[in-house]
């Protein structure tokens, strides 16, 4: 395993194969993702998209990699489990990046942050006092906080109900314009409105799935957004 320069387009590597404990992963695939571009990955539960998530951030204790990979030194990685401290209020989860780098934690942009996600008024409270879709939320500001250049994010609208969940798309487009994203999503409207590049990983290949025309976000009734997310749960099921 080795974090070797990176040609200059591509932010993160991954080519080769995976196991854990001598069970297989993944084979035998090659994925690079573009700097500065939102790369959307799908696949059945337990194929192995965390794993790579993991691995890209340095975190897959117990993983050997039969291959090539490379990433940034420093990545942000939002996780499925959102990981906040229970004896700390939401505002203090959200800083806890900056305090632990001994880096001067930057409060207005923190409350500006959790207003945008509908959660200024409970900055003071406890996570036990949210919701799982506002946990999420909370774990998703902390990690837009972190002003990484490359950002790893594990299913992180995945507890937001369907406006929300457009909303929160929209806010991490905006805030996390022109760095780098890996997004792990299990769903197909998600990746055909947020991937400037969409890829499906099964048990032995990664297929690269042409992603509709424009920008992201792109508008969810976009025709192209519609036929891709169509194409993509097709493309799931006969993979499964
Ligand atoms: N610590 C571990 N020890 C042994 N096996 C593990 C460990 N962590 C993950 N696995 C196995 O590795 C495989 C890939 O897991 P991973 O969490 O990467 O899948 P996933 O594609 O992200 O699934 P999901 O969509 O359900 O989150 C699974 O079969 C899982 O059981």
């Amino acid at each position: 395993m080795g974090y070797g320069p990176l040609a200059l387009k591509t932010a993160l590597k991954l080519a080769g194969s995976a196991s854990i404990g001598g069970t297989p992963i993944f084979s035998d695939i090659s994925l690079t993702v573009e700097r500065g571009k939102w790369t959307c990955l799908l696949g059945a539960s337990g194929v192995g998209k965390s794993t790579i998530l993991r691995l890209f951030a340095g975190l897959a204790d117990g993983v050997q990699i039969n291959g090539d990979l490379q990433a940034p030194e420093r990545v942000a990685l939002m996780a499925q489990q959102d990981l906040l401290l229970p004896w700390l209020n939401v505002l203090d989860n959200v800083l806890i990046g900056a305090r632990l780098r001994g880096e001067k934690p930057d409060h207005n942009k923190a409350l500006q942050t959790l207003a945008k996600v509908g959660l200024g008024e409970h900055a003071e409270r406890r996570p036990s006092a949210l919701s799982g879709g506002q946990r999420q939320r909370v774990a998703l500001v902390r990690t837009l906080m972190e002003g990484c250049e490359t950002v790893l994010l594990d299913e992180p609208f995945s507890a937001l109900d369907a406006l929300t969940r457009a909303q929160m798309q929209d806010l991490a487009a905006d805030m996390l314009r022109d760095r780098t994203v890996l997004l792990v999503t299990h769903d197909p409207g998600e990746a055909a409105r947020m991937g400037h590049k969409i890829v499906i990983l099964t048990r032995d290949q990664l297929l690269d799935i042409p992603t509709p025309s424009g920008g992201v976000p792109r508008p969810v009734e976009q025709p192209d957004v519609l036929m891709v997310q169509s194409r993509l749960l097709t493309t799931l099921r006969d993979a499964a």
